[in-house]
């Protein structure tokens, strides 16, 4: 049994714990520290146990991954209270925070620096990680087993590649719930009765995504399969791509943003 100490259960750590559990990883073995009350009533009765702090924890229990999953900006604050759990392996999920920080708060312990995202709720997540020279195979394979529980997995060697893989996977959910969004408004916009709009978004962006993870064409060409030459959808993409001002420069400068907000959240 994998032993899993998650410390804060809001919006990433909870769409993690919703897939541990879905998955079949025992609950028995997972301790939450989250001081809100939401957490031990959503996953209390499923078997997890959910306490208010630190000091709430079992002296016995001694997790092999201690998951952190508070906010980047109290991360310094939080994460010195678990340096008794240096046997296991420290696996942080905050955006811009490197392992040389968690090194400094915690000293010479394991430490993977992971960009998961919240369709790990559903695991359908894609988790990027880097790990320093102490995170041996056993320590991997136990982030592994959690990782891969809520989706895929990548390791990566360069962590001067993390802030621009938060960008695009860490980040990337909201752009395309963003994108459902607009496109409903848009929708209703043209005359459609807004709950239809909605709909039409939501199931458009839930079937092309389901498209694009089961066919073996690139997004590219299924882009191109849905254009008929001088039909609608060309109308619509020669606005979407319209040079200097399209959806893609849209897309650059989005990333880069974040990119450079995940580096201004490192120190
Ligand atoms: N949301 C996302 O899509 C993603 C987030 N991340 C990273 O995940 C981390 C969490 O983000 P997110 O879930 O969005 O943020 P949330 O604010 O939703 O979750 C953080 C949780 O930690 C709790 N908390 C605060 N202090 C403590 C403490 N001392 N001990 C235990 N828990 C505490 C907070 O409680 P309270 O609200 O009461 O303060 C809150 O419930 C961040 O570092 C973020 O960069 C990574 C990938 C994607
Ligand atoms: O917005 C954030 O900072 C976090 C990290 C990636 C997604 N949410």
């Amino acid at each position: 049994m994998t032993r899993v100490l998650l410390v804060g259960c809001g919006k990433m750590g909870s769409a993690m714990l919703a897939g541990w559990i879905e998955r079949g990883i025992d609950p028995a073995g997972i301790v939450v520290v989250e001081p809100g009350g939401a957490a031990r009533d959503t996953f209390g009765p499923k078997g997890v146990t959910v306490v208010d702090t630190v000091g709430a924890v079992d002296r016995a229990f001694m997790p092999d991954v201690v998951v952190l999953a508070v906010k980047p900006q109290v991360m310094a604050e939080v994460a010195p209270s678990y340096a008794r759990f240096k046997d296991g392996v420290f696996l942080s999920i905050a955006a811009g925070k490197p392992v040389s920080f968690f090194a400094g708060l915690l000293g010479d312990v394991a430490i993977v620096r992971a960009m998961p995202n919240t369709p790990a709720a559903v695991r359908a997540g894609i988790t990027v990680c880097v790990a320093n020279a102490r995170v041996d195979a056993a320590r991997r394979a136990a982030c592994q087993i959690l990782l891969e529980a809520v989706g895929e997995v990548a390791w990566i060697d360069d962590e001067g590649l993390m802030d621009a893989v938060t960008a695009v996977s860490g980040s990337g959910p909201a752009y395309v719930f963003l994108l459902a969004e607009v496109m409903a408004k848009a929708g209703a916009k043209a005359g459609l009765p807004p709950e239809l709009a909605t709909r039409l978004a939501r199931a458009t962006v839930w079937g092309s995504g389901q498209l694009l993870s089961q066919s073996a064409e690139s997004s590219e060409q299924l882009r191109i399969n849905v254009t008929s030459p001088g039909g609608t959808t060309a109308a619509a993409l020669a606005v979407l791509m319209a040079e200097g001002k399209g959806f893609g420069e849209l897309m650059d400068d989005a990333v880069a943003a974040a990119t450079r907000r995940g580096k201004e959240l490192a120190g």
